[in-house]
């Protein structure tokens, strides 16, 4: 049977030794997004979103649990593989773009087309990705010409040309004023919605919780479904 969730993260648990002493940052934690699901993680700061976040990326282990991502189990210690599961499966948008300030708007999606252009899965088109997040006027110009608020919806189209499984993002409106942080989010969503990807969204702008399916708060190392946002 195919499984029906494009992510899970069973029973897990994270903590950071500290000297003598071990912080358990995350205690038992689960959660399940099915594709085109689009979820908000909010709580205080220092409750253990980015880290909750790099669990479900692939970019840390947790101390317990199990995390599956398009199907397939992260086990620890293999790193290669990890790598691998990170490039195809995941889609990154961090809170600043993290664009290559060398490339121009097209060739940052091209980029990763062709560093993955080997692994046989389908992928976006960079012209019409561009057109949807209306950056066909920027596909020839470099970082350095392109507004905050460009720069991110370059950032969002990127991570959703390798078509992975997984959207994850911290913060993406952090570096955005109001209106042009709802509209990255606005646009996330669109995206989301149109590629049926399952997307984590970790965020303290409790303007744009509307836009999301489900929001869930991570508070003392557990994570609750808000209900009535
Ligand atoms: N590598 C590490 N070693 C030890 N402690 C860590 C490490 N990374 C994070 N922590 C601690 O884990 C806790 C959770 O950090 P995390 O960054 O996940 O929180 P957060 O909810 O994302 O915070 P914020 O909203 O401020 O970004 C913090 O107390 C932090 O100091």
């Amino acid at each position: 049977m195919k499984n029906e969730y494009a992510l899970q993260l069973n029973n897990i648990s994270k903590s950071y030794r500290d000297g003598e002493q071990q912080n358990n940052i995350l205690n038992n934690v689960s959660l399940e997004v099915k594709p085109g699901q689009f979820i908000a993680i909010v709580g205080p700061s220092g409750s253990g979103k980015s880290t909750f976040l790099s669990i479900a990326g692939a970019l840390l282990s947790p101390t317990d649990g199990s995390v599956i991502v398009g199907g397939q189990k992260l086990l620890k210690k293999q790193n290669k593989k990890l790598v691998k599961i990170r490039r195809e499966k995941i889609g990154f948008i961090f809170q600043n773009h993290h664009l290559l300030p060398f490339l121009t708007a097209k060739e940052q999606l091209t980029f990763v087309m062709d560093m993955n252009k080997k692994n046989g899965r389908s992928k976006m088109n960079a012209d019409e990705m561009l057109d949807d997040l209306g950056l066909s006027g920027c596909a020839n110009k470099y970082p350095s010409k392109m507004s905050g608020g460009e720069k991110q919806r370059v950032a969002i189209a990127r991570a959703f040309m390798n078509n992975p499984d997984v959207i994850l993002t911290d913060e993406p409106t952090a570096s955005l004023d109001g209106k042009r942080g709802r509209q990255v989010v606005e646009l996330i969503k669109k995206e989301v919605k149109k590629h049926n990807k399952a997307a984590i969204m970790v965020t303290h702008d409790e303007r744009v919780l509307d836009l999301v399916d489900v929001v869930y708060r991570l508070e003392n190392a557990t994570l609750k479904r808000v209900v009535n946002q």
